[in-house]
């Protein structure tokens, strides 16, 4: 298929013509394209998340690759990485590979396999990671996600391993000791619903550690969802010294605080476990640094850390809730809402493809739609403003935090070299 999409604004620029051909977009039409009528729609690179839970294999009742990437195709997606904890662990070029294969077959987006970094994420023994990295899945970024590699002498041996190929090590930031029985932020809110706190040294304490280990080394560190005020400034005072560090944000600490544990968005009742998420919902002093981080370049881009539970695992008793969010079709629209104004299309651009598509080493993501490109871009309506429904969401799980939101921006169309993977709310398989 060919396209003509008329009038179309590249990241907020004059209104041109864009022509899909061949995977890629070209000079000009022949007359067999289908038109689109592109007046007041804004074209991007296609988004590139560095932080997706797939759950397959083993979780297939809450998300699959499939739908996982119906989703992201949906919510203007081009490229997922996809987490290791999955049952079995990505922890194998076997399970690495599959992964990838089933990405393949699926065809909405690519889908970039994350390689555990230990055994079965038991963060005693180093995983195969050669292996994985030289297997079919080519995987550069390794993490444990979910856990914390917290033992500094494994950390350290991985940054050695990986620097070989230039590959990097995603952390999940959380000192085990300081969070055990942890169930939200701890601070004023948490001591007045009598949960037990989860506090923000517990993330800085290990970011802390880390960048020193990765200067030690002079390997690739990433800092996985970067929650509290204290983060982002170790992480500005690394990149000051020249680590090679570089750090992600989740729309969801972006924009909400632990004050939603205690009921206060409308609608919603204290205790909710949609609001329960690893790191956990902070205070508004830290989504303001957050904020400010990312539009700073302290923080590099945004990424869903899209997390899907099945409804038992949700809809249940708080302390019993399994923590996580869903995030790939809501993205961009919080963004928006949050930072929007003060990145502009081309720090979207940026934050959520440029440089992401960079830290994954996935070349194919992240151009500008302009002729030569490859066709591998979305389409936004930015005037149009939706209310979140969850049944209505692609996604296999239900656990939004932004049920009955309404939210800016809508993904109009989603482009895979050429490949219309998502049209006006439809997913193309
Ligand atoms: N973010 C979460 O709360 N949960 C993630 C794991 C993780 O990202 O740490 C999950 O796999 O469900
Ligand atoms: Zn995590
Ligand atoms: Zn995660």
């Amino acid at each position: 298929m060919s396209y003509l999409i008329r009038n179309v604004s590249v990241l907020g620029g004059a209104p041109v013509d864009l022509v899909v051909r061949d995977g890629v977009i070209v000079d000009s039409a022949d007359g067999t394209e289908e038109v689109m009528d592109g007046t007041g729609l804004i074209a991007l690179p296609g988004l590139v998340d560095l932080h997706t839970h797939l759950r397959e294999p083993g979780r297939e009742d809450a998300e699959t690759v499939l739908t996982g990437s119906r989703a992201a195709a949906l919510g203007g997606y081009t490229a997922v990485c996809a987490m290791a904890n999955t049952n079995p662990v990505a922890d194998t070029a076997g399970v690495v590979e599959q992964v990838w294969r089933l990405g393949r077959e699926a065809g909405l987006v690519d889908v970039q396999p994350i390689g555990a970094v230990t055994v079965g994420l038991g963060g005693e023994k180093l995983a195969e990671l050669g292996a994985m990295a030289d297997s079919a899945a080519a995987v550069r970024i390794f993490s444990d996600d979910g856990m914390c590699v917290h033992d500094p002498r494994l950390m350290r041996r991985a940054l050695e391993y990986v620097k070989a190929f230039d590959g990097v090590i995603a952390q999940h930031a959380e000192e085990p000791r300081l969070t055990q029985g942890a169930q939200m932020h701890e601070g004023d809110v948490s001591a007045r619903l009598g949960l037990t706190g989860w506090p923000s040294v517990a993330e800085e304490a290990i970011i802390a550690r880390d960048v020193l280990l990765a200067a030690h080394t002079g390997a690739r560190l990433h800092v996985c969802h970067v929650s509290t005020a204290g983060s982002v400034e170790v992480i500005r005072q690394a990149k000051a010294r020249g680590v090679r560090v570089t750090a992600e944000v989740t729309p969801h600490h972006l924009l909400l605080t632990d004050e939603a544990v205690g009921g206060s968005i409308e609608g919603t009742a204290p205790y909710d476990p949609v609001f329960k998420v690893n790191p956990p919902l902070r205070t508004a002093e830290d989504v303001e640094a957050l904020r400010s981080g990312l539009v700073d370049g302290t923080i590099d881009v945004v990424a869903t850390d899209h997390a899907p539970h099945a409804a038992q695992d949700k809809e249940c008793e708080w302390a019993y809730a399994r923590p996580g969010m869903l995030g790939l079709e809501t993205a961009l629209p919080i963004v928006l809402h949050t930072v929007g104004d003060a990145l502009g299309w081309d720090g979207i651009a940026d934050r959520m493809s440029r440089t992401p598509a960079r830290i994954a080493g996935l070349d194919e993501h992240g151009h500008t739609p302009v002729p030569g490109s490859p066709a591998t871009f979305t389409l936004i309506d930015p005037q149009a403003r939706f209310t979140v429904d969850p049944a209505a969401l692609a996604s296999l799980s239900a656990n939004t935090p932004y049920a009955g939101m309404e939210l800016p921006g809508k993904v109009v169309a989603t482009f895979l070299r050429g490949k219309r993977t998502a049209l006006d709310g439809k997913a193309a398989a």
